[in-house]
């Protein structure tokens, strides 16, 4: 039998049959304090309804050149439609939809420039890959009931691209996609490294072993912000040895050493003061990311510690990008899913480091931090 319903079961069921009510609804628009609640309730469903046409604007703005183009503005609609191969009444469609984004601004009567959205983001390669890439999260998402039914481990659209994941399960080769995958990642770390940056201390004269770092971008801008600091960069093989050369020639050869090998089969290399988990552990269904923990937490000395940053689950003010973004982006991947700080904390502990603490971060939506000690 099914136990009576608790007082916020019974509070929660009655607050919905109220705002499901239409005269509510039409009665709350219209009382002073309560519309303004009630308008933003209804542009914010409004946005999510209508996400993937914004995303189609922002895309159509950065492929086209678009932002580069009003970078250099003011420029006419008509010198718009001539640049993009657009005609004149859809180069002006296109400006007023970036104008409503905040991507474009009317500067002047027909002088067309940034917004202050638009001034971010054409500033910013990182971001614009990321726009660009996110068409292949959208062609997995075409059926998101599909997706979600479908045996995870079947190819999509992300696993075949995140060629490590798809590896996993047989889907696809490595090779030249480890290239295209480090790239956009490199592109898109400068926001990341940042956030950990500006929230965590390093220690001046120690050494930090990136773990997953790809290209080298986090490193080579920890390095920069720590001339002493020892660097280590472990990552597959075909990957680190692609990092190698153009790393040292930007950190200096002499305090790199870089570590080809795979987490899930190989030691990782023991005597670094920190070693660092970039955007690596959500990738992980739970029984490899606590392989991985483990494997890290055997190389540390007393004393040592790990650093793990990427975007979390459970992020006040950023819960949308957790699990309405990262969960359903991990999903069509085909590994890994967004955790809560709480989430990493008790993994962390359960591999056998001794204690974690949640290190803020500017801006969550980016990255959270969590520091766990060997
Ligand atoms: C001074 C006066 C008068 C006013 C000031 C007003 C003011 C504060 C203006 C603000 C100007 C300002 C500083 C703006 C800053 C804007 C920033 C920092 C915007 C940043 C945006 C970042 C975005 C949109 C990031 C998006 C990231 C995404 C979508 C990342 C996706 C990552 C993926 C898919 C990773 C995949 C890797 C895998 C497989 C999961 O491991
Ligand atoms: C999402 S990318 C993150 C790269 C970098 N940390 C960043 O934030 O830009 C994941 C990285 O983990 C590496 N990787 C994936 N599986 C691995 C494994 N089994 N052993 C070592 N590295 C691996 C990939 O090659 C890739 O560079």
């Amino acid at each position: 039998m099914m136990a009576e319903p608790s007082f916020k079961v019974r509070w929660i069921a009655r607050r919905n049959a109220i705002f499901a009510s239409s005269r509510f609804q039409y009665w709350a628009a219209r009382i002073p304090f309560i519309r303004s609640v009630a308008r933003t309730r209804a542009t914010q469903m409004f946005d999510h309804l209508v996400g993937f046409s914004y995303s189609q604007v922002l895309r159509a703005a950065v492929e086209s050149g678009l932002l580069d183009l009003l970078a250099k503005g003011p420029v006419s609609a008509g010198e718009v439609a001539q640049d993009i191969d657009l005609s004149e009444d859809a180069a002006m469609r296109l400006l007023k939809a970036a104008r409503a984004l905040d991507l474009a601004e009317e500067a002047q009567s027909d002088g067309w420039m940034l917004g202050q959205q638009g001034a971010v983001l054409q500033a910013d390669p990182g971001t614009q890959a990321m726009i660009r890439h996110h068409r292949l999260l959208y062609s997995d998402l075409a059926d998101p009931i599909d997706l979600l039914r479908r045996n995870r481990k079947e190819p999509t659209a992300l696993s075949h691209y995140w060629s490590y994941a798809g590896a996993l399960h047989g889907a696809a080769e490595r090779g030249a996609e480890t290239q295209e995958y480090s790239e956009l990642m490199a592109a898109s770390q400068r926001f990341v490294a940042d956030e950990v940056i500006g929230a965590f201390r390093f220690p001046k004269q120690g050494s930090l072993l990136d773990v997953g770092g790809g290209h080298g971008e986090f490193i080579r801008r920890v390095g920069a912000a720590y001339p002493h600091i020892r660097l280590g960069l472990f990552d597959l093989p075909e990957v680190a040895e692609a990092a190698r050369g153009p790393l040292a020639q930007s950190v200096g050869a002499e305090r790199l050493t870089c570590h080809p090998g795979n987490f899930f089969e190989n030691g990782i290399p023991q005597g670094y003061d920190i070693v660092s988990l970039i955007r690596i552990l959500h990738d992980h269904d739970d029984e490899p990311a606590m392989a991985l923990l483990r494997n890290i937490r055997a190389s540390l000395s007393p004393g040592g510690r790990l650093l793990i940053a990427e975007p979390m689950a459970g992020i006040p003010g950023a819960l949308a990008m957790g699990d309405a973004f990262f969960g359903l982006y991990l999903w069509a991947m085909g590994s890994g899913r967004p955790r809560s700080p709480d989430e990493v904390a008790r993994m962390l502990r359960a591999a056998g480091f001794s204690r974690t603490r949640v290190v803020p971060t500017a801006q969550p939506v980016i990255a959270s931090c969590i520091v766990a000690h060997a």
